[in-house]
């Protein structure tokens, strides 16, 4: 039998498509628009699946501001009608959650079981999508992510070598904190679940699963440039000297201690995953 995956050009769709081989099926765009719920809904119900994997969402974070009531459709609906696809067909659902949904005080790092009090509209719809699974009453694991990476798409691995191979000078915040993750490591991840979930429906509930060690983006930007080879100024900055329309949480620390006590799955070194994307870009020093 086959998992079903919501998702198929983001940077967690390509690497469950790349891990999972055969196991998985990834819908694109094309075959179940996220937009329009019942179409998930049918996907489900019209095969016979071990579980689901939803990896789409919209993750436009500062375009959520002005949009929310379409990533809302996404992040919330389409999730609510896969929740409930899944739970009477009587499979799974693996669905992917943000550190966003935290509001990022603090130092320590966050618990799953944390009060959630998003800072922007990304974060609302998340939680609300988040909410939504757990409504829906089905077996499902909620993994919350955080700073996502990889070769594919558009990510902050991408944008610094870009930048990096423009540029002398690049000023980069450096009081938010969290844990880069590599996509791969995320899909390894999600198959493994999925796969636990099946054996014991028992193990629902929202996990999180996040890279370490923690850094701040500008210490994050550092390692990168080190690892490509590239050397221009990274100048640390407070949040206030780089506006935009969405705030991010200052404290994005995630603790995967019940990831681990659970399903036996270690926190990922993103420095590895790092160094395996820059490799596929060809971009490693
Ligand atoms: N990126 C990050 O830093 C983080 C991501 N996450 C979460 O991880 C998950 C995966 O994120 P990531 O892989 O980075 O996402 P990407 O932005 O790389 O990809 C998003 C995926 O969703 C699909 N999608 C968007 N809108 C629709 C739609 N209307 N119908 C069908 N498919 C749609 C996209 O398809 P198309 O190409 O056709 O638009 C694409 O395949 C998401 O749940 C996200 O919220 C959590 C923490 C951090
Ligand atoms: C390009 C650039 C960014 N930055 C900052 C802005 C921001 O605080 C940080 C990262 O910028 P990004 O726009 O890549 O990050 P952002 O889109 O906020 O990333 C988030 O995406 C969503 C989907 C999530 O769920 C989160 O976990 C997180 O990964 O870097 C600089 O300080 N200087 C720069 O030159």
């Amino acid at each position: 039998m086959t998992i079903l995956v919501f998702g198929r050009t983001g940077q967690v769709a390509t690497e469950l498509s790349r891990h999972g081989g055969d196991r998985v099926r990834c819908l694109g765009r094309d075959e179940a628009d996220l937009t329009d719920p019942g179409t998930c809904a049918a996907a489900i119900a019209g095969g016979t699946w071990e579980a689901v994997i939803n990896a789409a969402a919209w993750t436009a974070v500062d375009a959520a501001e002005e949009q929310e009531g379409d990533a809302l459709k996404i992040n919330a609906g389409a999730p609510e009608a896969m929740a409930r696809a899944a739970s009477a067909a009587g499979i799974p659902l693996v669905h992917i959650s943000t550190d966003y949904v935290f509001d990022g005080s603090g130092t320590a790092p966050f618990a799953p079981d944390a009060a959630t009090a998003p800072l922007g509209a990304y974060g609302r719809t998340k939680l609300a999508g988040e909410q939504a699974v757990r409504d829906a009453g089905g077996t499902h694991a909620i993994l919350r992510t955080s700073w996502v990476v990889s070769a594919h798409g558009k990510n902050f691995v991408k944008t610094m070598l870009r930048l990096g191979a423009e540029r002398d000078r690049l000023t980069i915040v450096a009081d938010q904190v969290g844990g880069p993750t590599p996509a791969a490591d995320i899909a390894r991840a999600c198959l493994g679940i999925a796969d636990q979930l099946i054996a014991d429906p028992g193990k629902t509930g929202i996990y999180h699963f996040a890279g370490g060690p923690d850094v701040s983006w500008a210490d994050f930007a550092r390692e990168i440039f080190a690892q490509a080879g590239l050397s221009p100024e990274v100048a640390d900055i407070p949040s206030s000297e780089f506006p935009t329309p969405a705030a991010r949480p200052a404290n994005s620390r995630m603790d995967m201690g019940t990831t681990t006590a659970t399903f036996g799955i270690a926190r990922p070194d993103w420095r590895a995953g790092l160094s395996d994307i820059l490799t596929e870009l060809g971009a490693k020093a």
